[in-house]
């Protein structure tokens, strides 16, 4: 049997570290930017990075709709920081609360997520966290991340940090407020390969 391919939507943000995970599990990792590239595909990664400007790029490089619609159609995807801002149906940003658009997201995923919401004097925290089932603990790096303040009643919780869920899954979303790539974690890209 071939390797799946899976994608790494590449507009910005650590794109080379999922590339290297994902041929770590034994998947064909492809670049997207364009339509075309993400049609080839049967899995995607959405990278951290910048939310608001992984938005815009995937406007202007014709993305943002097949992305949506992709994903309606139930592509398995992990989305980690700034990926899981994108996936969340609702996000909320301190610097926006109260006033201006809301920042706009693909989708998909039934969570409001607070975008940096770790506070100034901790924007970057590594922490050990269990997840569900997994004796072995994930070491989890978070860098202004994320966090989930609104689940709907379909998703699984998988870890959490205080009260805060911080990697979820539903159905064939996957994910993380933190950067599993960055520590070598690979046991989130083996679930997201393993639904394929
Ligand atoms: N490491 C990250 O991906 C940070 C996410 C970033 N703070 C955002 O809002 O998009």
């Amino acid at each position: 049997m071939s390797a799946p391919r899976v994608g790494v939507l590449a507009l910005q943000g650590d794109v080379r570290e999922h590339v290297e995970a994902l041929r770590a599990v034994g998947a064909e990792a492809v670049l997207v930017r364009r339509a075309s590239e993400l049609e080839s595909v049967s899995a995607l990664v959405i990278p951290g990075g910048e939310s608001t400007v992984m938005a815009r790029l995937a406007r202007v490089f014709g993305l943002f709709v097949p992305l949506q619609q992709r994903i309606a159609a139930g592509l398995p995807v992990l989305g980690t920081c700034a990926g899981m801002i994108l996936l969340a149906d609702s996000i909320l940003d301190p610097a926006a609360d109260g006033e201006g658009v809301p920042q706009e997201s693909l989708g998909g995923l039934d969570v409001a997520v607070r975008r940096n919401a770790f506070g100034r004097q901790v924007e970057s925290f590594e922490a050990d966290l269990l997840i569900a089932e997994d004796p072995r603990p994930v070491r989890a790096v978070f860098i202004r991340a994320p966090r989930v303040e609104r689940a709907g009643p379909g998703v699984e919780v998988l870890a959490s940090v205080g009260e805060h869920p911080v990697a979820v899954r539903q159905g064939s979303l996957l994910a993380t407020a933190f950067h599993p790539e960055s520590a070598g974690e690979l046991r989130f890209h083996r679930a997201l390969v393993a639904q394929l």
